[in-house]
């Protein structure tokens, strides 16, 4: 068995993730933790989350000094489900004791420090960390997964974005930028109230408009310049990327086609040409869904991805980079 513990389980990332390696045959989950001052600590993770009743068992533990030490004893990995900084200042201790950390965070997404100072506003406390790092984009990068014993697991709108993207990367005009329209459900700004997630303030609109942290990630993994930009919407789960680009003048919707067969035999799933996913087809799901329509006339291709920000946005991607990094077969 491969004991996994989870920091930040009492957060909406956190304990999707501990409902899934609970589920995962070859995983024992062997510590739920929360900030050493948590107000939820000693609780059972199912008193915050009753429908994980005779799911998980385990309390939420506060992370002393001793218990990050005890923990370095016992398990073999460990999932940063915490906010960046925090997932940052907590991975070298835990490298340093030879787990493998699944950093759920944007804490170790860029091997440019600088990006932290810029799109983050903080310094990287340990920014020699960083080229270490594998990008864990579950489908593309299985073999860098297996390998790392840091993995950054990738962002939501990244995600989604990225799956629709990098396979016909080949395919884009590099004259004409890609643009990205996307729209999250509020449980992307994670279990914490705040004004802006509150009910009566949520209704469609866009934010961080030319500077969300997720562009540089869109960016460095796709290799060229992107325009996104997010939105909040006012639903709980899932994640709607809408994207529009300019492929090459004579590119076929055949050829389009042919580039998502990469997909094939995965939980990323192509629609027919001219179908389009929806949040609800994917909330709660591991999968990705891809609708798609090529314009021949004026080399113009929409495609559209949906996912699950809680699930293939974060904690089903963190459970594939798991069974990838220890060789086991998914559940
Ligand atoms: N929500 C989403 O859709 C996605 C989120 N992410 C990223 O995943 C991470 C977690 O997100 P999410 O689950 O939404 O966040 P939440 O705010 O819901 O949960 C954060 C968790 O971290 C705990 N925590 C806070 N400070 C510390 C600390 N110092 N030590 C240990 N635990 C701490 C919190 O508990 P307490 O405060 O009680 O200690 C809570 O359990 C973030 O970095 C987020 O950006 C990534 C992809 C998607
Ligand atoms: C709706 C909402 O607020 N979404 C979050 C994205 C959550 C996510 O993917 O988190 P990472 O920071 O780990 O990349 C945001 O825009 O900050």
């Amino acid at each position: 068995m491969t004991n996994i513990a989870i920091i930040g389980a009492s957060g909406y990332t956190g304990a999707t993730l501990a409902e899934l390696i609970a589920q995962q045959p070859g995983l024992t989950l062997c510590g739920l933790y929360v900030s050493e001052n948590s107000a939820d600590s000693g609780k059972p993770l199912s008193e915050l989350y009753p429908n994980l009743l005779d799911k998980v068992s385990l309390p939420l533990k506060p992370l002393t000094t001793e218990a990050l030490a005890a923990l370095c004893q016992h398990a073999d990995g460990v999932c940063l489900a915490t906010d960046h900084l925090v997932s940052a200042q907590l991975a070298p201790q835990l490298l340093e004791a030879g787990l493998s950390v699944f950093d759920l965070s944007g804490g170790h997404r860029f091997s440019d420090p600088e990006i932290y100072s810029k799109f983050y506003g903080f310094e990287h406390p340990s920014p020699e960390l960083l080229s270490q790092a594998q990008y864990g984009l579950s489908n593309w990068y299985g073999a860098g997964i297996a390998k790392s014993k840091l993995i950054a697991v990738p962002g939501c709108y990244p995600t989604a974005s990225l799956l629709a993207l990098k396979p016909i990367a080949a395919l884009l005009n590099p004259q004409m930028m890609p643009v990205i329209n996307a729209v999250s459900g509020v449980s992307g700004a994670g279990r914490k109230a705040s004004l802006t997630s509150h009910f009566c303030q949520v209704s469609l609109t866009p934010y961080g408009v030319l500077g969300h942290r997720h562009l540089p990630e869109i960016e460095t993994q796709l290799g060229t310049k992107v325009v996104f930009t997010p939105h909040l919407g006012n639903f709980k789960r899932g994640i709607l990327a809408t994207i529009t680009v300019q492929l090459e003048a004579g590119t076929t919707p055949a050829q389009v086609e042919e580039a998502y067969h990469c997909y094939d035999n995965s939980k990323v799933k192509l629609l027919p040409q001219g179908h389009w996913p929806k949040v609800d087809d994917v909330a709660g799901s591991d999968c990705a869904l891809i609708g798609w329509k090529l314009d021949s006339e004026r080399n113009t291709l929409v495609v559209a991805c949906a996912i699950d920000n809680l699930m293939k946005g974060a904690a089903s991607q963190a459970l594939e980079c798991i069974t990838i990094h220890f060789g086991m077969e998914a559940a």
